[in-house]
């Protein structure tokens, strides 16, 4: 096949596994609380951090992380509710082994923006 024809189905068919991906994401806002509380964390403690002039990446990567496994635990639901919509206690286990994921990583950010952004801001608000 041509190189030119090549790149272009391959770009192609990224743009709509983007355009999938970008679905997922929109769906997931609309129908988790969770997911939309923890997208507007993210933009307010990413606002923070510019604004005091903080490390970015540790920030950027407890956001990603936490919202990555918010994804992966809908995902996990979705799943487990067509395969198992009666009571299982297996479904059970998948479902709060997800959750729980995203509890780790929920705590673990919470831990990594105190320690960066706690400093900063108490110097702010101390006046030293
Ligand atoms: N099919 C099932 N069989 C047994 N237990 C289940 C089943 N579905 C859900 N559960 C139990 O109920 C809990 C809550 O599940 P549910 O699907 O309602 O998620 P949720 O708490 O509403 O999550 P979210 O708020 O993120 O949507 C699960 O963690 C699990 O313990």
């Amino acid at each position: 096949m041509n190189k030119n024809v090549g790149s272009a189905l391959s770009a192609r068919r990224w743009m709509r596994s983007a355009g999938y991906a970008w679905a997922g994401l929109q769906r997931t806002y609309r129908q988790e609380a969770n997911f939309r509380f923890e997208a507007w964390a993210a933009v307010t403690a990413l606002g923070l951090t510019l604004w005091l002039d903080a490390p970015l990446t540790p920030i950027l990567l407890v956001c990603a992380l936490v919202l990555s496994l918010e994804l992966v635990n809908s995902a996990v639901e979705a799943a487990i509710d067509l395969l198992s919509p009666g009571p299982h206690p297996l479904a059970a286990a998948a479902k709060d082994a997800a959750a729980g994921a995203v509890y780790v990583a929920a705590f673990f950010a919470l831990l990594v923006g105190l320690n960066v952004l706690g400093p900063p801001l108490w110097a702010l608000v101390s006046g030293r």
